[in-house]
């Protein structure tokens, strides 16, 4: 599994504002890094099929051997993991991760079956007990494990990180980067993390894309 950006151009108001030129392999993290208002946002979202006006992209963004840049976002199969855990605040933690699931999957389990599944999933993340709470009452470590989960509950081809651990203190993102780093790894997923903080590129000890 891979993704390819080959002669990716983004424009905006048809101004060019970044080109980009390589590819995530299967089990990569690769860290994409630049100024502030350099489109690094925006480059995921073009991957994620997100890019509206007035943004437009050319050249081929390819998912396991296909062009998906016309694909819609809903079926291009990619995880996204912001630095806003962005769960579902009136859901409890195991629904919100529940409620990724890939439709095949969840209609295929009994409720129980699926409850079990995921307090496994939590377990490995040391909230196993945390199936039934709100997730406003998580700390934000917690809900960035949470948040990590969910995204690969739904069993995405493809991982974008958009800062991650930015709004961790040091003890957290410390503790947070290589378990994250090896959930990705273990899945054998090409990544791709948009970050500010060369301690997160260091902990991935990959390739850098500049733009
Ligand atoms: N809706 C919009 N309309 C016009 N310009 C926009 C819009 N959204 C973002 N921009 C501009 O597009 C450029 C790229 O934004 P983007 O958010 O991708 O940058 P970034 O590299 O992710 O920045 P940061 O590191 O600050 O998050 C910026 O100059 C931004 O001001």
């Amino acid at each position: 599994m891979a993704l390819s950006l080959d002669n990716v151009s983004i424009h905006r108001f048809n101004q060019p504002l970044l080109t980009v030129n390589f590819s995530v392999a299967a089990g990569e993290i690769v860290c994409v890094m630049g100024a502030s208002g350099a489109g690094k946002s925006t480059l995921l979202d073009a991957i994620s099929g997100q890019l509206s006006q007035p943004f437009s992209v050319q050249g081929d963004i390819t998912l396991n051997g296909e062009r998906i840049n016309d694909i819609p976002a809903h079926r291009r199969n990619i995880g996204i993991m912001y630095q806003d855990a962005l769960l579902y605040e009136h859901l409890t933690v195991g629904d919100n991760i529940a409620f990724a699931l890939p439709r095949s999957e969840h209609h295929a389990l009994k409720a129980s079956e699926r409850r079990a599944r995921i307090v496994g999933q939590l377990d490995t993340v040391g909230l196993a007990d945390f199936y039934d709470r709100a997730v406003q009452t998580l700390s934000g470590g917690q809900q960035a494990r949470v948040a990590l989960l969910r995204t690969l509950a739904a069993k995405p081809a493809a991982v974008l990180l958009d800062e991650p651990f930015g709004k961790l203190d040091n003890t957290r993102k410390e503790q947070l980067r290589p378990w994250v780093i090896q959930q990705l790894a273990d899945r054998g997923l090409p990544a791709l993390m948009v970050t500010h903080d060369s301690g997160d590129a260091q902990a991935v000890g990959g390739r850098i894309i500049e733009v």
